[in-house]
């Protein structure tokens, strides 16, 4: 059995719903489909996701939205209409406004993926089976055993099902939202729960590219990737494979293909654990990165030496809800990588808590900040790549304000200025293509 998710492009109008039909009837072990709520075309510049969030920012202040729910419910009746499908979605865009004023938010930002999935189940004549059904979780975690027999059940009566992406419920029955881009995390969770033979994901690219194409032309695509490589591409901000989609297949050891709906023939990228990836002569897997971070230095004499130091730092953070991403370190100072939109307005309550509280040499903050990663697997193996990487952003006039390599032995992470972000992905990506950048000893 194939667990086949399709994103938001994949599904944003009539005609992408068309697209999806061809793939699925090409391929019957394509049993579980799961959808985003339908997302951008070239006709349609919003997501609904966006559009719904923006609906509940009016309830919210007591604003007029009856403007707002009347064009999110325009998209899911024009593609009904076009489709000439008999379901009266109407009535479920009835229920949903009933509830507008006294539901949560994450009942009503789901409401995307559920409608999208209604129709498409209509269409492609397979269950609606609600994702509240079966995904259930404790707290942030799934509770696999008790999802995995409410799945088991339901497929016995009804073999072939499309599921909305991006919720679940709460213990108690009520909605669980999943991060931005958790339509991923639902494929690869009922993947795993089905023991899937594969699990597809579905987009509007031909596969893991080695560079944004938004920031590389004709970037080239990576045939084969390892779950750990996925996992830093897309924790480094690669925004085709949630990161935390990453875990579910990788645990049971689900081959993983990300394919795209608009050109299914030309094949696309296979995940698969590192025993199963042969090395090549590229020394760089893929090159991913986000701007916007804030690093908070902190300098104090043999600071490694005081761990309750350490500890108080982190307690600061964790009291004021700010979340680190990154902590490079030395003998006597630490830098606290956050993102910039973490820290909001809280930037002046840290540096005095610090102050106050931990009797430092020296903070120092850096803003506009961005992050830039090249993921290669076994780095340790590979010869001198962060010096390489640092002399060819020299030469080319790019400050590097830092630089990291992870314990996890395979990205080396370079600090440059916002400014300098797209410059920095595009030579990375360039010198890694070329050939005296190539060649790796066994
Ligand atoms: N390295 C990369 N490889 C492929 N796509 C990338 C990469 N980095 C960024 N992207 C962007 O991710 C987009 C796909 O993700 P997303 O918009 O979430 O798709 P979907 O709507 O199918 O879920 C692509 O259109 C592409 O612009
Ligand atoms: N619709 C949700 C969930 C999702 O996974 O979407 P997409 O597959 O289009 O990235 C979002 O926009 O975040």
């Amino acid at each position: 059995m194939k667990v086949a998710k399709f994103g938001g492009s994949s599904v944003a109008d009539a005609a992408q719903f068309k697209k999806v039909k061809a793939i699925i009837e090409s391929d019957t072990a394509r049993k579980i489909v799961v959808v985003s709520a339908a997302g951008k075309s070239k006709q349609e510049p919003v997501k609904i996701t966006d559009m719904l969030i923006k609906l509940k920012d009016k309830i919210n202040h007591e604003q007029n939205y009856q403007q707002q729910f009347a064009e999110i419910s325009e998209r899911f009746i024009e593609i009904r209409n076009e489709l000439q499908l008999k379901i009266v979605i109407e009535n479920d865009l009835q229920e949903i406004e009933n509830n507008l004023n006294n539901c949560s938010y994450d009942y009503l930002i789901s409401r995307g993926e559920y409608l999208t999935a209604k129709l498409m189940a209509e269409y492609l004549g397979y269950y609606f089976l609600d994702a509240k059904n079966i995904l259930i979780f404790n707290g942030n975690e799934i509770n696999y055993s008790e999802s995995a027999q409410q799945i088991q059940e339901i497929l016995v009566q009804y073999p072939r099902v499309v599921v909305p992406g991006f919720y679940g419920a709460n213990g108690d029955g009520s909605i669980h939202l999943m991060p931005r881009g958790g339509s991923d995390i639902s494929g690869s969770i009922l993947a795993n729960l089905v023991d899937a033979k594969l699990y597809e994901n579905w987009t509007d690219v031909s596969g893991i590219l080695m560079a944004d194409p938004r920031i590389v032309d004709h970037s080239k695509k990576i045939d084969v990737l390892t779950y750990d490589e996925l996992q830093e591409l897309s924790y480094m901000g690669i925004g085709v494979f949630q990161d935390e989609a990453v875990r579910p297949v990788r645990q049971k050891q689900i081959p993983t293909k990300i394919l795209n709906t608009n050109h299914p023939e030309e094949g696309g990228t296979l995940v698969v654990d590192t025993d199963d990836k042969k090395l090549d002569d590229r020394v760089i897997t893929g090159i991913a990165g986000k701007k916007n971070y804030t690093v908070i230095t902190i300098k104090k004499y043999q600071l490694n030496k005081h761990i309750e130091t350490l500890q108080k730092i982190l307690s600061i953070f964790q009291k004021l809800k700010v979340s680190i991403n990154y902590i490079p370190s030395g003998n006597d100072g630490f830098s606290f990588l956050c993102q910039s939109h973490d820290i909001g307005n809280k930037l002046n309550d840290i540096i005095d808590e610090l102050k106050q509280t931990c009797h430092l040499d020296s903070v120092e903050v850096n803003r506009n900040i961005a992050l830039v990663a090249a993921v290669s697997l076994q780095l340790s193996k590979r010869p001198a790549i962060a010096g390489k990487i640092l002399n060819f952003l020299d030469d080319s006039l790019i400050h590097v304000r830092f630089v990291f390599q992870e314990g996890s032995d395979i990205k080396v992470v370079i600090g440059v200025s916002n400014s300098d972000y797209e410059k920095t992905i595009a030579r990375i990506y360039q010198e890694s293509l070329d050939s005296r950048f190539k060649k790796i000893p066994a």
